[in-house]
């Protein structure tokens, strides 16, 4: 039921440039469907249960305003966030870029030294004006211990399953081993 908080509800927050495509991955994800227009989001959430590993887990989802450099993090999206989608368009080499800085300002913000988040490369179908190769993507994603994947909200591919590796990156964090086999911080804030 929306707005039912229950132990296994999870808080994402989706972060990337303008207009990169972030409102209509969550439109493509929660209502199958896809448009043309672009409206620019100040902050919507939406509600959406995702099973992972049989288990039901009402995600509340935060689409967020696009970013710049000079944002300032706003601290709904630091405080009590499980997991973050990171998104860029595979079309814009800015977008990307904005991609570290994001996630930078997280790290800072909520004083963990990583957090649960999947690296999105939007618009796969541009291939045509693509400015970031896959391997870009990758090694970034590497780099700062996150999953990866590229995805289309108007040919809807892997769109699902941004959110199930954003939810696989949020309970690989919940099921770290106890400290005496060798403690890794667990990879979100729950608060
Ligand atoms: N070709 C293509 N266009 C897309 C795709 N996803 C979104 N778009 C278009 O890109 C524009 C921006 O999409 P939005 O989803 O509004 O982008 P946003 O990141 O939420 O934008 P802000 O709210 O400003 O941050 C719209 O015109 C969409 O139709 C995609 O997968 N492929």
């Amino acid at each position: 039921m929306p707005g039912t908080v229950t132990l296994n509800t999870r808080k994402i927050v989706i972060l990337g440039s303008r207009s990169v495509g972030k409102s209509s991955l969550v439109k493509q994800f929660v209502e199958n469907s896809f448009s043309e227009d672009y409206y620019p989001t100040i902050n919507t959430t939406t509600t959406k249960t995702i099973t992972y590993r049989g288990a039901d887990y009402p995600c509340e989802i935060i689409d967020t305003a696009g970013e710049d450099e000079f944002s300032q993090l706003n601290s709904h999206y630091a405080i009590g966030v499980h997991g973050y989608i990171l998104v860029y368009s595979i079309a814009s080499r800015a977008s990307f870029d904005m991609i570290q800085i994001i996630y930078d300002k997280i790290i800072n913000y909520s004083g963990l030294p990583e957090i649960a988040a999947i690296i999105v490369g939007s618009k796969a179908d541009l291939h045509l004006s693509r400015q970031v190769d896959s391997m870009a993507g990758q090694r970034l994603a590497q780099r700062n211990n996150t999953a990866w994947i590229e995805a289309s909200a108007l040919r809807n591919e892997n769109v699902g399953k941004v959110f199930e590796l954003c939810l696989a990156e949020i309970e690989k964090g919940n099921t770290a081993p106890p400290p005496s086999t060798g403690f890794k911080w667990p990879k979100c804030l729950v608060m």
